[in-house]
Formats: C-alpha cells, structure tokens, sequence
C-alpha cells in the first residue's frame, strides 16, 4: 500500500484505498492518533467542516459525481448548474465528526463569474473533465489557476478527476490517463478516474478527500494548539474577594506610592 501524501500522483487508483488505510498509513499520524485516544485533547480541537470547491467545463459530469456520492443517484438528463450549489456530507474519522461542505459550481462561462465568488476558503479544490473529450483536460489547468488565485496554494490540496469512466475504453482510458498524469504533477494534484454511471470508484475518491482534508484541518490545529502555549488563568480570572487580582495590584501600586 502506497503512504499518504499530499503531492504524490495517483496514477492507477489502487483499489483497496479506503478511509481507514489513508489513515493508518501516514506514519506521521500515529503520534496523532494515540493522543486522539484523549477524548479532551480533541474536544478542545475544532474539527469540524473542510469547504470543498469542484470546479471545471460545462457537462464533465460534476454535479453527477457529487449526487453519486451524497444521494447515490444518477441522472441522464442534463441541467446546467446556475452558478453554484452546495452539499455537505458528514463523516467520522477516529471518532471525530467530520463534515465536508461540497460545492458544486457551474462551468459555463456565463456564471463563471458568480461561481468564482465561491471559491475562497477551499481546502480542497477538484477540477473535474470529461475522459471522452481531451479539450475538457486541456482546460483543467485554468480552472485549478482560478480556484488558487481565491486561496492559499500552501493550504490546498488539489484533485484531477476523470469522469465518465464507463463511455470510453480501457485503451482510450490509460491513453487519456497518461497525459492527465502529466497534467496532474504539473499543479500537485493527486489523479482519479471515475464513472458516476456506474459509480466506479466514486466513493473511495471522496473517501481519500475526506481523509486528506481531516488530516489537514488536524495538522492545522495542532500547529495553532502549538504556537499558544496554555494560560492557566490571567488578571482577570483570578478573583480576590470579589476584585481581580489585577485590580488589586495596581491599588496596592497607587497605595504604596501614596505612602
Ligand atoms: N455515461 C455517463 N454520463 C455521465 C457521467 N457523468 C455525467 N454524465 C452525463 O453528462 C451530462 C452532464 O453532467 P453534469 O453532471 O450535469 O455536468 P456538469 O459538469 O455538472 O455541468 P455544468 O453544471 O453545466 O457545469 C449529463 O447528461 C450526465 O448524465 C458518467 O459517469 N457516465
């Protein structure tokens, strides 16, 4: 099994990555996990919700993948996202709930400008194309551009996906895949294929994003938990007879210039 990172390229989705192995194969997470035992450390953690922004052209099957994955349904139709749309879809990792806030934006150029407006805040960015038409990959790599230009690259991790995994064949498919890995390295990205027809690997992708996003909400707050060192109680906390000690020092400071 391959360890987790956040800049590795996926090339072949290897099929037994599930939520629990992402999880236990990142050597760095034990130390989390064993203090993730201690129900307060975490309590004091806010885990809670990681934004999700699933960006790309028009008809790659974006809202599918995501109404695959929350309401397991497929829709043959075809209705164009009228700028965005969001799900969130609640997860328990260790123990701990986890949301991920999943927004689905519309790729026409008409509503690209209200969509973009949702951009910020994203932890996770996926730009999704079509394996059946080339184009649709070629143009990955502007809609990546335009969802970093709203965030902090540092603090993004970024996912390709394929779609529509059922429409082309498995020599088309690795043709496809070799340039969408060339394309992925190029923006950091980790590569996925997938087919929300069928529903092909759709829930171990959103599995992976979830694991990596926990785990970079959790290395986000401990390096925060790190940085400010506990105050057991200040001035103000502390009372004496009703007064805080603050107050009291700085009368004890005007008595004693007094006298
Ligand atoms: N065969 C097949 N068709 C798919 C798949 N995913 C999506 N489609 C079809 O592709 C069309 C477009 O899908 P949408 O999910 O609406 O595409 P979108 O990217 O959200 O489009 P916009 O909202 O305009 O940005 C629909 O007719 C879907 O039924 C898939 O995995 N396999």
């Amino acid at each position: 099994m391959l360890p987790v990172t956040k800049d590795r390229v996926i090339s072949k989705m290897p099929q037994c990555y599930t939520l629990e192995s992402c999880i236990h194969y990142k050597s760095e997470f034990d130390e989390h996990v064993k203090r993730a035992s201690q129900q307060r450390y975490w309590g004091n953690l806010g885990l809670k919700m990681s934004k999700v922004v699933m960006v790309g052209d028009l008809y790659v099957g974006k809202t599918s993948l995501i109404n695959r994955f929350c309401k397991n349904v497929f829709d043959r139709d075809y209705k164009a996202t009228i700028g965005v749309d969001f799900e969130i879809e609640r997860f328990e990792i260790l123990g701990i709930p986890f949301n991920l806030q999943i927004w689905d934006t519309a790729g026409q150029e008409k509503f690209k400008c209200i969509a973009s407006t949702y951009y910020r805040g994203a932890q996770v960015i996926i730009t999704a194309f079509d394996l059946s038409d080339i184009q649709t990959l070629e143009h990955t790599k502007h809609w990546v551009q335009d969802a970093l230009r709203e965030n902090d690259p540092e603090n993004c991790s970024i996912f390709l996906v394929g779609t529509k995994k059922d429409t082309v064949s498995e020599a088309e498919c690795e043709r496809t895949e070799q340039d969408a890995v060339r394309f992925a390295t190029e923006f950091n990205a980790e590569y996925w294929s997938v087919s929300s027809k069928t529903g092909e690997h759709v829930k171990d992708f959103f599995f992976r994003v979830a694991a990596l996003a926990f785990e970079q909400s959790m290395k986000k707050e401990l390096e925060r938990n790190r940085d400010s060192p506990t105050l057991i109680g200040n001035g103000n906390l502390i009372q004496l007879e009703g007064i805080s000690a603050e107050k009291k020092e700085t009368e004890g400071q005007l008595n004693t210039t007094c006298c």
